[in-house]
């Protein structure tokens, strides 16, 4: 069967400067939850320890990616990257698409990532490859007129269950959500007054929403094993789920000790900036984490998604990906080791439900009373489209 070629690849920012949100989610106006003295490594410099956005965590802004087909078929995608991964986009990668046949998909992922291998494998680079793969994958499905979930084996169950990420797990056990993540706001260098603050938070959640809703520490990067343990047994007694993503990515055998470390039945978490098959068979071999959290717009997209699941399904790893909207409801509908998905909490005061890439996404479904049917993905690709009153911006071209 004749497929068109790709004719073009396209890489742009969103114009319109703080505040744009989309998949820079970080990047949201003042008074926003998800900036409200939440617990980093950058904690230990007290003029950053308020506000993440004050040592950039919203620095690069979006990058959307286009591909377009021969036949004026265009898939596109969005995720985090900004100008760099523009520049990336169209002065190297492009190279690896233009005239080929957008089902080679493995072709080109390989091309992208070994082409790139001497400066990349991990971080922004592997960021622009995802979302040229995320954009194939869109294309791909609008070219076959199917949702990208039927090209990935077709759905195992018929919704999909969320937890909510936010400063209000109360308001989320009464909007449906099967949990509630808190973000964790005082770190290592606060001490015990800021380990106290900590557990008090979990224990008053767990007055407030009863025992037998989930409750997770989000602590972003910003701990070391030995305020991690502590933290995890002080919050057993209330029933912790788990604790995300407690210390340094790049630490394996602090995840590893961790692992050890924690009460019994408490999971540890981790993944979301963590990146292709390799990094997560360093988490998986050392045995880091219970559940892995790639963020398919980071992690390299659909296709190293498809890798990294199958590693960890093998080992009986849970997958549970980041928050990344559509691009992971297409993934989690269609494996049995994903029983669960994240839906991160954009409105600011984290009281209702809004599109996780708002204002960037036509048609962006959302979860209802914490759930969502499979229904909901029924449309070509990964069924969304770019808000046209979104200027975009093209930095570079080739
Ligand atoms: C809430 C966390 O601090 C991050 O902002 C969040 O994006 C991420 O870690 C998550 O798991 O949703
Ligand atoms: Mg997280």
């Amino acid at each position: 069967m004749g497929y068109p070629k790709i004719k073009h690849v396209r890489a742009f920012v969103i114009k319109g400067g703080e505040g744009g949100g989309g998949a820079d989610y970080h990047d949201q106006g003042e008074g926003h939850w998800i900036d409200n003295h939440i617990a980093t490594s950058m904690g230990r410099y007290p003029e950053y320890r308020q506000s993440r956005k004050s040592f950039g965590i919203n620095v690069l802004g979006t990058l959307v990616v286009e591909i377009e087909a021969d036949d004026g078929t265009v898939g596109f995608a969005v995720t985090t990257g900004g100008e760099p991964a523009c520049y990336l986009v169209e002065k190297h990668f492009a190279r690896f698409l233009e005239g080929r046949n957008p089902f080679e998909y493995e072709r080109i992922w390989d091309q992208m990532y070994f082409g790139s291998q001497y400066y990349g494998r991990k971080g922004i680079v592997v960021n622009a490859i995802s979302g040229v793969d995320l954009a194939l994958w869109d294309l791909m499905g609008k070219l076959r007129q199917e949702p990208v979930y039927h090209m990935l084996g077709g759905a195992v169950r018929d919704e999909l269950q969320f937890y909510a990420t936010g400063a209000r797990p109360d308001l989320a056990k009464e909007m449906g959500f099967i949990g509630g993540k808190l973000p964790l706001y005082h770190g290592p260098v606060e001490g015990d007054e800021g380990l106290k603050k900590n557990v008090e938070l979990i224990a008053d959640m767990r007055s407030k929403v009863g025992e037998d809703f989930w409750l997770m520490y989000d602590c972003w990067m910003a701990l070391d094993v030995n305020y991690a343990t502590k933290l995890a047994h002080k919050c057993h007694e209330y029933g912790l789920k788990w604790i995300e993503e407690a210390i340094n990515p790049d630490d394996y055998w602090g995840y590893q000790q961790l692992k050890k470390n924690a009460p019994p039945g408490m999971l540890v978490t981790t993944g979301e900036h963590e990146s292709t098959r390799w990094g997560f068979r360093m988490l998986l071999d050392m045995d880091c984490c219970d559940i892995i959290q790639p963020d398919v717009g980071w992690c390299g997209g659909v296709t190293e998604l498809l890798k990294i699941s199958a590693l960890a399904d093998a080992k009986g790893t849970l997958v549970v990906p980041h928050g990344s909207s559509v691009y992971s409801y297409h993934f989690v509908i269609t494996r049995h080791n994903s029983p669960f998905a994240e839906f991160l909490m954009m409105a600011p005061k984290a009281d209702h439900v809004a599109p996780m890439f708002h204002p960037q996404l036509l048609g962006e479904p959302i979860p209802e009373k914490g759930r969502m049917k499979v229904t909901a993905l029924d449309k070509p690709g990964f069924g969304v489209e770019l808000n046209p009153e979104v200027k975009l911006y093209r930095p570079y071209e080739h």
